[in-house]
């Protein structure tokens, strides 16, 4: 297993390119599944959890091709080709190492029928039931069985009729899910309290572009008539704004300037204010966002919430910024029930943090001190790297294949605009 090797102080400064989102990629890819029709995809981030799910679709006789000859630097084309669907099984250990597979369950149903996905458990940061996947999929006409931890689900032989669902608590898989069946229902759905985060919304354009007929894109009510047959298309993935969100509190806590190219600052608007009330410069361009840390950090008050809201998986990275901010900060984490796995291992390299609940308590100290620390989940794993990035001495991170599920060639990004790290084969 590989570690990386940090040494902290140096001062970030340069140009830092954003990859393709990794939770659009992640519901973009299965969308193939609902056409006969070749779908491309561009921009698609060299990650761990992209090439898991890429397998998990030849399971289902998903033909994959990579159009034309380029270099394959950051950012992948690649094209996907259901032309008939072989299987509509996805078994437990595809599904076991990547939550994201439960996103299949939606369009296998509409495009055979039929749909049987294993329960994908829970992981580090929480529970994670998939009840409403369910509840929503019901809602728009199917007959679901859980049965040695599978979900069967089936649609009446003429097709999902589509039907009305409005979710109590909001869930961005669930809505996908139920978008991607929707699409190809019989009649009209209406999905209330529909999730709103940009990764949705670069789902439904896709969807549209593909020859969906879905209103209220971007808004908590989506409104989609279902169509006969869907058509190929191509596609760029959204800029990943939590890869750019890392980046620019790996940037401040070193006092540093980064440019992010290809991110988009409306995306992440909740991170780039709290980044200001931070004492953070940040500036949103046309083909990036400007991040410049020029003063003393301040201590804040951050709750995390649904889209629009601070996105939960920015959570720890503010954490760690926080650690040296002066003052004291409280954190409200309000998505996942178990997400400060990060806290033990930013305390082991002297950063002052009390959780209590749901909430984390974080006193800003002058010196943070490099240390051995483990990543326990993608984000906690970034945390780790933020802090070792401003820390006196070296850090090692071990279990780094957290961070490869969700960061493309991190460390070269981080050398890119001078940090010192190297990854390492561990001992
Ligand atoms: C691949 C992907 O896009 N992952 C993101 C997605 O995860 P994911 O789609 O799994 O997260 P959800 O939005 O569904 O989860 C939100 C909350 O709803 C609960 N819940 C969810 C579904 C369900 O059927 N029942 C239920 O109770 C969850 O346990 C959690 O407490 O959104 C999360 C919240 O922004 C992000 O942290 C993840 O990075
Ligand atoms: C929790 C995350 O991802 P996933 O839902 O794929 O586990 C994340 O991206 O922070």
């Amino acid at each position: 297993m590989d570690k990386l090797i940090i040494k902290g102080g140096n001062r970030l400064s340069g140009t830092l390119p954003i990859s393709g989102a990794k939770n659009s990629a992640l519901t973009l890819i299965p969308c193939a599944l609902l056409t006969e029709e070749p779908v491309t995809l561009r921009n698609l981030p060299r990650l761990a959890d992209i090439d898991g799910f890429q397998h998990l679709m030849t399971q289902f006789g998903v033909a994959h091709s990579i159009p034309g000859k380029r270099p394959e630097e950051f950012g992948r084309v690649v094209t996907q080709e259901a032309t008939r669907i072989t299987s509509n099984v996805a078994p437990y250990d595809l599904v076991r190492k990547m939550r994201a597979s439960i996103l299949v369950l939606g369009p296998l149903l509409a495009r055979t029928g039929e749909a049987t996905v294993s329960l994908p458990g829970g992981c580090a940061i929480g529970n994670r039931p998939i009840d409403l996947h369910l509840k929503a999929l019901e809602a728009l006409g199917a007959e679901i069985e859980l049965a040695e931890g599978y979900v069967k689900a089936r649609a009446p032989a003429a097709g999902l009729p589509g039907g009305e669902y409005d979710f109590p608590i909001v869930s961005v898989g669930a809505t996908e899910n139920a978008v991607m069946a929707a699409v190809l229902a019989k009649g009209t759905s209406r999905i209330g309290n529909a999730a709103r985060e940009p990764e949705i919304v670069d789902l439904c354009r896709l969807l549209v572009a593909m020859g969906a007929k879905i209103e209220g894109i971007g808004s908590s009510e989506l409104v989609i008539r279902g169509v006969k047959k869907l058509y190929g298309a191509t596609y760029k993935v959204m800029a990943d704004r939590i890869e750019a969100g890392s980046y620019a509190c790996a940037a401040a806590i070193t006092g540093g300037e980064v440019f992010l190219e290809g991110a988009n600052g409306e995306e992440m608007d909740a991170t780039t204010n709290a980044l200001r009330a931070i004492g953070v410069e940040v500036e949103a361009q046309e083909d990036g966002v400007h991040v410049r840390a020029n003063g003393p950090l301040k201590g804040v008050d951050l709750s995390t919430a649904p889209y629009p809201g601070l996105a939960t998986d920015m959570q720890a990275q503010l954490m760690s910024l926080l650690t040296k901010a002066g003052g004291t900060s409280v954190l409200t984490e309000t998505i996942f029930e178990n997400r400060y796995m990060h806290v033990p291992e930013l305390r082991r390299m002297g950063a002052d943090i009390e959780v209590s609940g749901r909430t984390a308590i974080v006193k800003g100290v002058d010196r943070l001190t490099g240390a051995e620390v483990m990543a326990t989940d993608l984000r906690a794993s970034m945390s780790l790297i933020i802090a070792a990035l401003a820390a006196a001495g070296e850090t090692q991170v071990r279990r780094i294949y957290h961070l490869d599920r969700g960061y493309e060639r991190l460390e070269e990004k981080l050398a890119l605009v001078g940090a010192d790290i190297e990854r390492v084969g561990d001992d």
